[in-house]
């Protein structure tokens, strides 16, 4: 666990950080700009000192102000990724890499760090070994980067906007990378970023930021489904995610059934995977209508009983209404967005608490799950 208890004041600005960060995964730091994100993880990395509190990974102390510790930056174990990558011009790829390497100099001329052969294979670098920055795409450069600060052994992976410095063809490419390094490595990754896709494909929890503070903060389904979290979809395209285990593949039909929450799942395009595996899987709002009864004569094949649990007024007769289901029979709650027309809100009377039916049309599948079938 990351413990993070902290306060620090610049002139127009204050950070008071009170949260917990799991020690494994991928947790995004996500909020406006100006929110405080780059200054929580530049108080950790010990960039920046705060002016109280105190910051520990997995109960080693980095900070402690009333214990006057503060651990100088290379004895934190920290690996940082920066917007731009970094990498030292007159070096070429392997010299760049081997730069970070602690007790380098204990190792002999020939001699490679232990880790050096994976890292390399994972972020994939192989071929650019003996090529100058000059000569690396914008993205080579970056995977260069992250392989650098892997190569250091950090006990934590601080990685500030690494994509956002990347035209959009550049950023798929370095997608895949990372969602196989969220897989491959056990270490906690910080993740700041201001895109919702990449929390969507990377993320496992998040921090939601305001005004320097944690607003929210939790695993990254029930934080994407939140209300908190609502204002930053995109109005016409709210959605619900879920980690699903696949339950069955249908013997006749390309499809697959996908359990998301005790008693409930959906059946889906067929998925090349084996049961049992976990999914992360999104339910566009749009994709949700609501019955009150249930319907046995329609061509919809994912029908869940659902309770009636957040609605908003009607502002606009043109606009559709989100509504919020919770789903499932389990004490953890599981959420479900459905948008319906202004006009089958008011028809329909909905209230909170009531029972009604969601019928999904379309479920798919994140790309972060497509790196876990392997
Ligand atoms: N050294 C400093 N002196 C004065 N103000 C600072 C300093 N560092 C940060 N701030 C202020 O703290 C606030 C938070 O900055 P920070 O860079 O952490 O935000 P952010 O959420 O990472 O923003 P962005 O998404 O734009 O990068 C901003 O208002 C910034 O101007």
């Amino acid at each position: 666990m990351i413990d993070l208890n902290f306060k620090q004041r610049f002139p127009d600005f204050e950070l008071d950080i009170q949260a917990q960060v799991p020690s494994s995964g991928i947790t995004a730091i996500f909020g406006r700009s100006g929110a405080g994100k780059t200054s929580i993880i530049n108080a950790i990395s010990g960039l920046k000192n705060p002016d109280s509190g105190s910051i520990s990974i997995n109960q080693r102390v980095l900070f402690d102000s009333q214990q006057a510790i503060n651990l100088a930056i290379e004895k934190r174990d920290i690996g940082y990724v920066f917007q731009e990558s970094r990498l030292f011009p007159h070096y070429k790829v392997k010299g760049n890499l081997l730069y970070g390497v602690k007790n380098q100099a204990y190792l002999g001329k020939s001699e490679l760090p232990r880790n050096f052969n994976q890292v390399v294979d994972l972020l994939g670098l192989s071929e650019l070994l003996d090529r100058y920055p000059a000569d690396l795409s914008g993205g080579e450069k970056q995977r260069c980067a992250i392989a650098r600060a892997l190569l250091s052994e950090p006990k934590v992976l601080l990685m500030d906007e690494p994509l956002a410095s990347l035209d959009l063809p550049r950023k798929k490419e370095v997608m895949p990378f990372l969602e196989s390094l969220a897989q491959e490595i056990q270490i906690p990754i910080l993740y700041v970023t201001h895109s919702l896709d990449e929390i969507l494909h990377l993320a496992d929890h998040m921090l939601l930021m305001d005004s320097g503070r944690v607003v929210d903060s939790g695993d990254i389904e029930r934080m994407w489904a939140s209300s908190a979290f609502k204002p930053w979809h995109d109005e016409a395209d709210l959605s619900t995610i879920f980690k699903g285990v696949i339950k069955q593949h249908h013997q006749r039909y390309a499809l697959t059934y996908v359990e998301i929450a005790p008693s409930c799942g959906v059946w889906m395009s067929g998925i090349d995977a084996n049961v049992d595996e976990s999914v992360r899987i999104r339910i566009h709002a749009s994709d949700v209508s609501l019955t009150l009864s249930k319907s046995t004569d329609t061509s919809i094949r994912n029908i869940l009983p659902a309770q009636v649990i957040e609605l908003a007024p009607v502002t606009d007769p043109a606009l559709p209404v989100s509504i919020c289901l919770a789903i499932g029979e389990s004490e953890v709650e599981h959420y479900l967005w459905a948008n319906i027309t202004a006009w089958a809100y008011e028809d329909l009377q909905l209230e909170i608490g009531q029972k009604v039916y969601a019928q999904i049309k379309g479920v798919k599948m994140t790309n972060k799950d497509m790196a876990i079938r392997k």
